[in-house]
């Protein structure tokens, strides 16, 4: 059985959370033919919790759900890609503690970005005073102090970011190299 782990994504919404987490579903399943699921915070709240808004507490039991998940799925062999915001330290830091094999991604990348990337016009919603507890305007994204990795999506491409990811996953020894066979073997 594969070794299971969870890569926590962690940033801004905006920042390239669920396009690295594409991204790197889909380069663990066909270059290492890993089972990976992943977590979105609309997924939890769709299925789990779907009384939850985005008031502190409320954010802080949606990402305990995902990690309740990640620990499940991860110790039975999935790799899990946990694609939530997660603004909150004390949230992420239970995640390390509770969730083996565990690696946190910062997706970094400057507010002003995020709001012109604003994928879902959220921050436009944000702005206009339509959204209560917008996280990084009302509610503060708390950075991480001390990742595993950062990537940089305004320096890097997607690409770029998913690659660095899988390398910190090999020297970890969570994922093994695959030998390469000249084609037709
Ligand atoms: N206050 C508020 N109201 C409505 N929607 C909001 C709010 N805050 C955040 N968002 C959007 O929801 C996405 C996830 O936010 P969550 O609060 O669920 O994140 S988390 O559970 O704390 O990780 C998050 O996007 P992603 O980061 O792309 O997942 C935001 O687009
Ligand atoms: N280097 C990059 N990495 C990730 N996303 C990028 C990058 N450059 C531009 N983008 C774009 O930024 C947006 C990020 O949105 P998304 O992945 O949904 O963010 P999040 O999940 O963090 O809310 C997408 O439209 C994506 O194409």
């Amino acid at each position: 059985m594969n070794k299971g782990f969870t890569v926590w994504l962690t940033g801004l919404p905006g920042a390239g959370k669920a396009t690295i987490a594409h991204l790197l579903k889909n380069r663990l399943s066909e270059n290492y033919q890993i089972n990976v699921e992943v977590l979105t915070s609309e997924l939890i709240r769709a299925n789990l919790c779907s009384n939850l808004k985005h008031a502190r507490h409320d954010r802080k039991i949606n990402i305990h759900c995902a990690i309740f998940i990640c620990k499940l799925l991860s110790r039975n062999g999935i790799a899990v890609i946990s694609s939530l915001a997660s603004p909150h330290r004390t949230s992420r830091e239970k995640a390390r503690r509770e969730t083996g094999n565990f690696i946190e991604v910062y997706v970094k990348c400057p507010l002003e970005l995020c709001v012109a990337r604003d994928v879902e016009g959220i921050y436009q919603r944000a702005l206009n005073g339509n959204i209560l507890h917008f996280m990084g305007e009302s509610d503060p994204y708390e950075e991480p102090l001390n990742p595993d990795l950062v990537v940089e999506t305004d320096k890097e491409t997607a690409e770029e970011s998913t690659g660095k990811i899988l390398k910190k996953l090999l020297e970890l020894q969570y994922i093994v190299k695959q030998i390469e066979f000249p084609k037709g073997e």
